[in-house]
């Protein structure tokens, strides 16, 4: 890459950096992303990755792709298109291949009901999804028209929607079902109005028989793009097509969504989706490890659900990473490669449970008393300081209610430890020394 591409994909990655929603995130999808190609004549910037997994996820991600998108459009004003490659397809001639990379249909095709594992926070949203897609091909049953599923980032409402559109077109391959983000949509009608074909959008949006708006929050605070939508969906409403829309909130929590939409929105049926609980999380590292042909060992299993509970995607990533790395270094996979291979992403080390007899016993120790003497009733200086910066360390690292704390140092009041823990604050304030020596006594409890 020559030194210009090579400083403008530095500046794109700082920007990813900056503007993923966790260090966790960028770690794991997009650091090894490297620029391969910028397309000029067809916009597009062919970007790769090490390995196979991560082309898919990446691909298949609606929210991560533009944000990569955004990204490369912040820093380069141009609006252009990335595509992701594997390094090894990277290789062949980009240009000639490019139609090939291109999705051919907007539905991811691993979005389906059947890679769905339902499990209690998701259940709902799982029921009424397949309620709909069946009742809605069935012109005799009424169907809960829309149907909007709402919940936090990654927990499944893109993969439940999509099924919905994979379901009603093998059922029915007549019908049309199209599957945007909100942001296509603004994207389309802002280009149909440039260039007069705002008829064309009406007809291509006002003709399919299943929409699907995938984070639909995003039209908020657009009123040109709320208006049209507003028609849309009264057009197919009234003529008996579906439509699904999925939110990070339940319509009456998003901001700036005028009126009318917010309560046509309520009309059909709104479900939530919740973070999964570990039992879930189990079951789907096993389904997808299974999908990808790995056998993973129950234990590793179960290490990677017990620490990455945030939400499904990131789940996912994580276990590619503890695949990739067996993989690419050819080992076994076992809780202590998961282990070191989630280590800087995750906080993988479990918490110990710090009480007061070992905070007393650290204290005791540096401050050279004895122990019994931190809860007797002694008041000399050597004693009651070393009490009262271990009442201190109580108050900072435990979540004992102030009573709790004086009743296990010798069955002391709680104004005693509040002034106990003013004081020493006020000492660590004025006393630099004092306050490293906490500081470290503090660590040394917590290890
Ligand atoms: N219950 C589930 N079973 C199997 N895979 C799941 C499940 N829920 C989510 N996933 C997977 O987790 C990933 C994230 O899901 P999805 O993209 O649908 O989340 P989302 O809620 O739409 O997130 P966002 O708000 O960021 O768009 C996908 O790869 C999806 O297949």
């Amino acid at each position: 890459m020559d030194k210009d591409l090579s400083s403008l994909w530095s500046e794109i990655m700082n920007k990813l950096e900056q503007q993923s929603m966790a260090s966790v995130s960028f770690n794991t999808w997009y650091k090894d992303m490297k620029l391969k190609e910028i397309d000029e004549e067809e916009k597009i910037f062919y970007v790769t990755v090490p390995i196979e997994f991560m082309k898919t996820r990446l691909t298949n991600n609606s929210s991560q792709l533009r944000l990569v998108k955004k990204c490369i459009q912040d820093v380069t004003k141009v609006d252009y298109t990335p595509i992701i490659l594997t390094e090894d397809e990277s290789n062949v001639s980009l240009k000639k291949e490019s139609n090939n990379f291109l999705p051919k249909s907007r539905l991811n095709q691993k979005y389906i009901f059947e890679n769905f594992v339902v499990g209690k926070s998701n259940e709902f949203a799982h029921a009424a999804s397949l309620a709909v897609a069946e009742s809605y091909l069935n012109p005799h049953e009424a169907h809960s028209n829309p149907l909007f599923i709402y919940g936090g980032v990654g927990l499944g409402k893109t993969h439940l929607m999509q099924a919905i559109g994979h379901f009603v077109q093998s059922q029915d391959p007549s019908k049309k079902v199209l599957y945007v983000t909100s942001e296509q949509f603004t994207n389309e009608l802002i280009n149909s109005i440039q260039t007069n074909k705002n008829e064309a959008f009406r007809n291509k949006y006002r003709r399919v028989d299943l929409l699907l708006i995938d984070d639909i929050q995003f039209i908020a605070d657009k009123d040109r793009t709320q208006e049209e939508f507003f028609h849309t969906f009264n057009e197919l409403h009234e003529s008996n097509r579906q439509i699904v829309l999925t939110s990070d909130k339940p319509p009456k929590d998003i901001k700036a969504l005028e009126e009318r939409l917010i309560s046509r929105f309520a009309w059909g049926l709104v479900v939530d989706i919740g973070p999964p609980d570990l039992e879930t999380r189990i079951a789907i590292l096993r389904s997808k490890a299974e999908s990808e042909g790995f056998n993973i060992p129950n234990n590793v299993i179960n290490f990677i659900a017990e620490n990455v509970k945030s939400n499904i995607r990131e789940l996912e990533g994580a276990l590619s990473r503890v695949m990739a790395y067996s993989k690419l270094t050819t080992s076994e996979i076992s809780e202590q490669t998961a282990a070191i291979v989630l280590k800087d992403l995750y906080n993988t080390k479990k918490e110990k449970v710090i009480n007061t007899q070992i905070i007393k016993e650290v204290v005791a120790k540096s401050y050279k008393v004895n122990i019994d003497d931190i809860d007797s009733k002694k008041r000399t200086r050597s004693i009651a300081y070393p009490r009262q910066i271990a009442m201190y360390i109580a108050r900072e690292l435990t979540d004992l209610s102030l009573p709790k704390i004086g009743e296990e140092f010798g069955g002391r009041d709680h104004s005693t430890v509040i002034h106990a823990y003013n004081k020493v604050e006020r000492d660590m304030e004025e006393d630099t020394s004092l306050k490293i020596k906490i500081n470290n006594l503090m660590r040394e409890i917590k290890e």
